[in-house]
């Protein structure tokens, strides 16, 4: 039977990124199981410029109808200050998709060691699982003239849904450890976060528990990440943490994720954002993108072979010295894929 894909490019670098992350998964037609439709939706600030909304109602009816959905990137500087806001989409789509878990991997190129900000980095294999639909992105906001607020919030029931996540990808990985990040020091979210994470570790002996603040923890991710194994933490630390953490693997253009929740449905999207400053230069990473396509072929579809595939050619590129400008070389986006393409 046919899947169907919604893919939203968004803004920004998404198309250039998306149109690389759509051409490797044509490439492996041959040895797909399944045949995908395509399906294209406005999404983010081109959403804004053609309906008003960055989450039309028709994106969110396709998307909840798909088989998997594919998100480049959205934003723009011209929203700042603007009511409406690429970024709302964002989360307004992960919240009515109910997509709780964002799952963030780290991979460590050998070929990048070198081009790292962070050297010398070897032998880490961590995964982030961040809490993806709570906490203060969706409290309430208020700002006035001279002071503003913002809620966080987090009732048991969402802690104890991703901390079950978290525990049932460590079980499944060598060193079966989790992390759970807080600042149970100062917020009372924090300690009912930690006593939730208690209590859902007595389910899973198999598995060990550590407690990190998040301040040491951003810390420790730069001099000793080889200690992760699984890290669990809320919305907003999830958010700074991986993108910190993205400086061991080489650049932020080369972070995949994948986003559950209980419907089954999910999404995929590199880690960062709709890089302004490099758009429309066809010198983008997309290397992000086409591992969320491979994450995509594993979770959503059991085609682990063609994941794989995707996965050892965007090494062998690696490895042959292609190189885009945010890793010091000079190859384009569309030359990079093509790359991979060939090495399929
Ligand atoms: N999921 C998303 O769509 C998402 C994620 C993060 C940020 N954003 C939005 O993106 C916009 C820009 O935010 P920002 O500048 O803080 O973060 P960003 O991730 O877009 O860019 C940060 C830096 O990393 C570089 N970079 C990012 N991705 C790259 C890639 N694939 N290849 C090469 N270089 C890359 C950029 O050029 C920039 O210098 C904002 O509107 C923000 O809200 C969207
Ligand atoms: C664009 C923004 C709302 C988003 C987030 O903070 O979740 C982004 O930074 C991400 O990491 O996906
Ligand atoms: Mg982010």
């Amino acid at each position: 039977m046919t899947k169907k894909i919604v893919t939203l490019s968004g803004d920004g670098i998404g198309p250039e990124i998306m149109e690389a992350g759509l051409e490797v998964l044509s490439a492996l037609t041959e040895c797909l199981n399944e045949t995908y439709d395509i399906e294209a939706h406005d999404f983010g600030g081109i959403a804004i410029d053609h309906f008003n909304t960055p989450l039309p109602e028709s994106t969110l009816d396709a998307a909840k109808n798909a088989d998997a959905v594919l998100l480049a990137a959205i934003g723009h500087p011209k929203y700042n200050g603007a009511k409406v806001r690429p970024e709302q989409g964002l989360l307004q789509l992960r919240k009515a998709l109910g997509l709780y878990a964002n799952v963030r991997p780290l991979k460590i190129y050998e070929e990048l060691k070198n081009f790292a900000p962070i050297k010398n980095v070897s032998e880490v294999d961590f995964v982030v699982i961040r809490e993806l639909t709570g906490g203060i992105y969706f409290g309430a906001h208020e700002l006035e003239e001279t002071k503003a607020r913002d809620i966080n919030d987090y009732s048991a029931e969402e802690i104890k849904r991703i901390m079950i996540f978290a525990f049932e990808t460590a079980r499944k990985r060598s060193r079966k450890h989790v992390t759970s990040v807080d600042k149970q020091n100062v917020l009372a979210t924090s300690k009912l976060w930690r006593k939730i994470a208690d209590e859902v570790a007595q389910d899973y002996p198999d598995v060990t528990l550590e407690h990190q603040l998040v301040d040491s923890c951003a810390m420790l991710l730069i001099t000793n990440p080889q200690k992760f194994d699984v890290i669990v933490t809320e919305n907003l630390f999830g958010d700074i943490l991986t993108d910190e953490a993205s400086s061991l693997a080489g650049t932020l253009g080369v972070m995949p994720s994948s986003s559950h929740g209980e419907s089954g449905l999910a999404l995929y999207e590199p880690i960062h954002g709709s890089a302004p400053d490099i758009a429309g230069q066809g010198i983008a990473n997309p290397v992000g993108m086409i591992l969320s396509v491979a994450m995509m072929l594993r979770e959503s579809f059991n085609e682990s072979a063609a994941a794989q595939k995707i996965e050892d050619a965007v090494e062998k590129t690696f490895r042959d010295g292609y190189r885009t400008k945010d890793l010091g070389g000079t190859t384009t986006t569309q030359a990079l894929t093509k790359a991979i393409i060939a090495r399929l």
